[in-house]
């Protein structure tokens, strides 16, 4: 799939104010069995002040796709491509271009990140209130102000500040780490804050009560939230534009209600069709028929053909272009005008994302 070739393709990945642009990302291993794309071409804005959520199956490239916008992909991993953040409206960063030391503070004060598995990164030998004063000393915060900040934020978080933030991060439970975790994340005031599997670790009940607490910490800190998920339900619930991943290619961006209701690539719908409630857990998700492909071994033309059911010889030849399904949903799928006639939702999806669900 290739997305740069007219105007009109850029205004289905534009929007109107970015935070952060990407454009033509691309993350290339080269491994001894051959060469390993794991992320291809990606083109996509954040808008400011949105929540946007990246879905794709385990292995589908998100995680690289957050790492490449914080020029943080793993060695021996190759980034190359265009990654812009504006501070505001008329300020551009060239991340791609910045110093080790730029990029340190880029990280912490502008686009904040927590990675997955992140809640074992806390250093078990110091307490949680080290972590926070060790972070504001290292980018050179006014410390007294900074933890005046991280109690709010904890509070804010429903976590008693001084109990948490004297104790070590083995007596915190699951949840209260990831939140702790989130408010230092957070205390370096960034504009942007990329949470990948922010809920994996946890149980249902907590999962769903942490995300509630990051809708409110966005409002109140004018946040921009960006979730990688396998966790369709989490970001039907919370998101306001959503981008589907397949085999390390942005397949299906637009916003969620859209896609949830008009889904034009098979992938997307089949991976609407699996999810049986949107309120359900995951564990009740049905695998799409077919594997994910190996990066080393992508199929030519369409990368979904050997699993997609409207697959033809043109599918198998040629990678398609990007499609408008609206002004501001697009679809990268030859035959993305039939997806919805020849792949009906099953019942339960359907009423998932009609009636039963508000959003
Ligand atoms: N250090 C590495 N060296 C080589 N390949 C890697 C490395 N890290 C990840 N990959 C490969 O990159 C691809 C994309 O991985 P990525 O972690 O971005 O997927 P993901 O969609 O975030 O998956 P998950 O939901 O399981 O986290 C996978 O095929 C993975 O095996």
């Amino acid at each position: 799939m290739s997305m740069h070739e007219s105007t009109t393709d850029r205004d289905l990945y534009q929007t109107a104010d970015p935070i952060v642009e990407i454009r033509d990302a691309e993350v290339v291993f080269e491994m001894d069995r051959g060469v390993s794309r794991v992320l291809e071409s990606a083109d996509l804005d954040i808008e400011r002040n949105e929540i946007l959520g990246i879905v794709g199956e385990s292995g589908s490239g998100k995680s690289m796709l957050a790492s490449a916008m914080l020029d943080a992909v793993v060695e021996p991993g190759i980034l190359s491509g265009q990654i812009t953040y504006h501070p505001d409206e008329r300020e551009s960063v060239d991340v791609l271009e910045l110093d080790d030391r730029e990029l340190k503070k880029l990280r912490w004060e502008d686009i904040s990140m927590v990675f997955q598995g992140a809640m074992s990164s806390f250093n078990p030998t110091m307490n949680v209130g080290g972590h926070f004063t060790e972070t504001l000393d290292a980018h050179n915060y006014d410390v007294e102000a900074g933890m005046n900040r991280a109690r709010e934020l904890l509070s804010d978080l429903y976590l008693e500040p001084e109990r948490v933030l004297e104790a070590y991060p083995h007596e915190l439970s699951g949840g209260m780490k990831q939140r702790a975790l989130i408010a230092l994340s957070v205390v370096l005031e960034p504009d942007v804050l990329v949470m990948d599997e922010p809920t994996a670790a946890l149980d249902l009940l907590m999962q769903r009560s942490i995300l509630s607490l990051l809708e409110k910490l966005k409002e109140k800190y004018d946040l921009t939230l960006v979730f990688i998920t396998h966790d369709l339900p989490l970001v039907a619930e919370l998101a306001d534009r959503m981008a589907v991943m397949y085999a390390f290619q942005l397949v299906e961006i637009g916003p969620t209600e859209e896609i949830l209701e008009h889904a034009a690539h098979p992938y997307t719908r089949a991976l609407l069709n699996a999810t049986p409630n949107l309120d359900a857990p995951l564990s009740e998700m049905r695998p799409i028929d077919g594997s994910a492909p190996d990066p080393v071994d992508v199929p030519a033309g369409c990368s979904y053909h050997p699993r997609c059911p409207l697959a033809d010889d043109t599918c198998v030849a040629t990678d398609p272009d990007y499609h408008g399904v609206s002004e501001s949903h697009g679809v990268a799928c030859h035959h993305w005008a039939h997806a919805a006639e020849e792949i009906p939702f099953n019942v339960d999806a359907a009423e998932a994302t009609t009636g039963g669900n508000q959003r």
